[in-house]
């Protein structure tokens, strides 16, 4: 098998290959805020309203004008006399003149005259429609102001936003209940290999069950993207061209897993490069797992060749498939991946120069969170799916000793 000649680092790839998309706006459909959690959203959103819609009590106490409290306390009360109870769900039908309270409960509309809420335990009946206040409030006190959350005309959601629950939730507290969402782009799978069959047929001797095609359409369907099998094609010239000619017309990006390599019987890239201008843009990237990677566009379609190893085409994936889909949805703001801190139990070696993804376990200890290294074979599914996630060595690094701070990438 030859060597590759060059192999760059996967920030760099991936910049290359993002550089090489059309910078189109994504088709878009209109979806029930209820059908909407984790989808992209389309254009900026303005509030119609304001939140919170009216002054409101944060406590369940008595409505007061705060200067009619100052200076009390639980030796020297200041006594209010109550002139109504706030129903919740309607305006008070009372405002407060100096020296009058009224009941209001968690939520419910301040009277006009009222600045603060005191808390009902500071506060006493001391006689039918007369309270004494047992410590003094300040203004605005257990007090939510009109607008205080959202002004009216405020940019709530800015265009290309991935809508998560309490996103939903500001959405409906404005009555916002249908939006415009990017649609899921097509990501069509065509897995290769004379040895793969569906999981679905007992295999021969030689024979291995399809993983790649499962894994890939999971990993599309949480990023947001609409995973497309496409079978699982023979290693032959003629099979390649057919297939991922007919995927690149029906889908918005192409993932082919195995034939990566550079071995005569790889046929990936010089597939990819009879589809298309520009074709292959990278063929080789400096990873481990999964340097045998292609990244290419064929008139302005992406197109990716995985390592056929399950575990290299998942971190692979990772690195690449997500940011394409992304990309085609017009994600703006990329949120941080969720990671955890841990310490590492041993000492990790790795070549200088490559960056390395090693699955690993999170144990929580007495002395906290510890991630501890799989030894992982890159064809072996089970040795990713006992992880956590993954600790991320950079290129510059000779490895990391143990107790080295590192952040995991879960997966
Ligand atoms: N002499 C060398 N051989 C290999 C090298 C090398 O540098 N020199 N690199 C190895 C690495 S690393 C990888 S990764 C693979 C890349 O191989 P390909 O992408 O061309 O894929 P295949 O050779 O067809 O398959 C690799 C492996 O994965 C299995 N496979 C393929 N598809 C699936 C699937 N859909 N589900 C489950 N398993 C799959 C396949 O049977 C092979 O075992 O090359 C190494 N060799
Ligand atoms: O690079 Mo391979 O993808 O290590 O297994």
């Amino acid at each position: 098998m030859p060597e590759f000649l060059e192999l760059l680092p996967p920030g760099e790839a991936l910049k290359v290959l993002l550089g090489a998309l059309p910078h189109r706006k994504p088709p878009v459909e209109g979806l029930d805020i209820g059908a909407a959690v984790d989808r992209v959203i389309a254009q900026d959103i303005h509030s119609p309203d304001a939140l919170p819609p009216f002054d409101r009590s944060t406590v369940d106490g008595y409505a007061v004008r705060a200067a009619d409290t100052f200076g009390a306390s639980e030796t020297l009360p200041a006594y209010l006399r109550q002139v109504g109870e706030v129903p919740m769900g309607a305006k008070p039908e009372f405002d407060l003149l100096p020296g009058e309270t009224g009941l209001i409960h968690t939520g419910g509309m301040l009277p006009a005259g009222a600045d603060a809420v005191l808390m009902l335990e500071n506060s006493q009946v001391a006689r039918p429609g007369e309270i004494e206040v047992l410590r003094s409030v300040a203004q605005n006190e257990n007090v939510l102001h009109a607008g205080e959350d959202v002004a009216v005309g405020e940019l709530i959601l800015a265009g290309g936003t991935r809508l998560r629950p309490a996103e939903i939730g500001g959405l409906s507290a404005l009555g916002i209940t249908r939006v415009d969402v990017a649609c899921k782009p097509r990501v069509g799978i065509l897995s290769s290999g004379d040895e793969v069959v569906p999981p679905d047929v007992r295999p021969q001797y030689g024979q291995i069950r399809d993983v790649n095609s499962y894994s890939l359409a999971a990993l599309v369907t949480r990023r947001g993207g609409m995973p497309d099998m496409r079978g699982i094609i023979p290693d032959q010239a003629a099979a390649f061209e057919t297939h991922l000619r007919k995927a690149l017309q029906e889908c918005d990006l192409v993932v082919m897993t195995a034939g990566s390599s550079a071995s005569t019987r790889d046929l990936t890239a010089q597939t990819i490069q009879q589809m298309g201008a520009p074709g292959v843009l990278v063929h080789g990237v400096n990873v481990k797992p999964g340097k045998p990677t292609i990244l290419g566009v064929c008139d302005g379609k992406p197109v990716i060749g995985l390592p056929g190893n399950p575990v290299s085409a998942m971190v692979i994936a990772g690195l690449f498939v997500s940011p394409v889909i992304d990309h085609l949805l017009g994600l703006q703001s990329n949120r941080p991946e969720a990671t955890v801190s841990a310490r590492l139990s041993i000492n990790l070696a790795s070549q200088a120069g490559r960056e390395d993804f090693v699955p690993v376990r999170l144990v929580q200890t007495d002395q906290g969170m510890v991630a501890d290294p799989i030894f992982y074979k890159s064809n072996l599914i089970f040795s990713l799916a006992r992880a956590d996630g993954l600790v991320h060595i950079p290129a510059d690094a000779t490895g990391l000793p143990v107790n080295a701070s590192v952040d995991v990438r879960l997966i």
